[in-house]
């Protein structure tokens, strides 16, 4: 895909996409990155988050890769001590990790509920507060962009994740309110069916359904939710704070659902 931004616009930046070792946030990593940004990638399998390290720096790209856990306060505590004590400030934070698993209501378990607000929504709000305590203290602005996925319509099948996700949106609001004073702009991306290999756990057929019923018939690319975050953190943006960019073919009207 064309990219349609200046090869230099984020020289001297340093952005940490959490979950930056596949699909979405590792093409956001690999699009900042090739914008002149220095990339921190942040996941647990290190495994994965080495081989696409290898591939960036192969594509000319300065990554440094670094495990976190979002869902654990003292490892993300840990990740930014880490970046600190290297002298590598944060200017942009991506909150792109993230998942849930697909099942109806009446059968999630009290746990499974949990464990995918605890992973979307409290996840999140601890790496925003961390970035945002490390902002503070380098006394410099910054950046947040939290993904979220497309819940407008509510999201049959997955009653947990509509519910953490509109939370981080919510959050996405507060945040650009309280954190305005220290020049940190809070803004959300909100992408439909992306093509990435995290789809192979949905149903095929009920994601072609939803697909069949878009504006745009036709699933999105992770170099587009990528090119929207890099707008958002660029100077472009500057005056836009406290929004969430639907990027999903028309998804947050028609609806789409991973359950039949
Ligand atoms: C139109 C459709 C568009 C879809 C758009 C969205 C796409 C995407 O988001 S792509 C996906 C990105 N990646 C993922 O979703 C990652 C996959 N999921 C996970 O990593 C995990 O499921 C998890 C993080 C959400 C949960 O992990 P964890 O907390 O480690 O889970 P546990 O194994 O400890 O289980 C906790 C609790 O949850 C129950 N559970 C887990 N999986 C399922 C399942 N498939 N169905 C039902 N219940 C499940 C599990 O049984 C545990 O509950 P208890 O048994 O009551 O203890
Ligand atoms: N693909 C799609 O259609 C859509 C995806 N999204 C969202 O976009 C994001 C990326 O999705 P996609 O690239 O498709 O899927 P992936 O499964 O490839 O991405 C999820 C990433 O999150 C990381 N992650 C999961 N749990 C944790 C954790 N506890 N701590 C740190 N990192 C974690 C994973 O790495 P690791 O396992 O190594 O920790 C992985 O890199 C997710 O939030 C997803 O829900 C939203 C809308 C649509």
């Amino acid at each position: 895909m064309e990219n349609i931004f200046r090869s230099d616009l984020f020289a001297g930046k340093t952005v940490l996409v959490t979950g930056g070792g596949s699909g979405i946030g590792l093409a956001i990593a690999r699009n900042f990155g090739t914008l002149g940004a220095r990339v921190v990638i942040a996941a647990r399998d290190q495994e994965r988050l080495i081989e696409a390290g290898q591939s960036l720096r192969e594509a000319g790209i300065d990554a440094i890769e670094l495990a976190v856990n979002i869902r654990d306060n003292d490892s993300v505590a840990d990740l930014i001590e880490q970046l600190e004590l290297q002298g590598i400030g944060i200017d942009v934070l991506v909150n792109n990790a993230g998942g849930q698993f697909a099942a109806p209501a009446l059968d999630l378990s009290a746990n499974g509920f949990r464990s995918v607000v605890d992973l979307n929504l409290t996840g999140t709000f601890l790496m925003c507060q961390a970035f945002a305590r490390h902002c503070m203290n380098r006394k410099l602005p910054g950046c947040i962009i939290n993904i979220v996925l497309c819940q407008a319509n509510g999201l049959p099948g997955m009653a947990h994740a509509g519910a953490a996700r509109e939370g981080v949106v919510n959050l996405t609001r507060t945040l650009a309110w309280e954190w305005s004073n220290l020049g940190i702009r809070v803004n959300a991306v909100a992408p439909g069916t992306i093509k990435t290999e995290a789809l192979d756990q949905y149903d095929p057929v009920a994601l072609q359904e939803g697909i069949d019923k878009l504006l745009i018939k036709r699933m999105g690319l992770p170099e587009e939710v990528a090119q929207s975050v890099a707008y958002l953190a660029s100077p472009a943006a500057g005056f836009i704070t406290g929004t969430c960019l639907a990027l999903d073919g028309g998804e947050h009207l028609t609806g789409a659902s991973p359950q039949r």
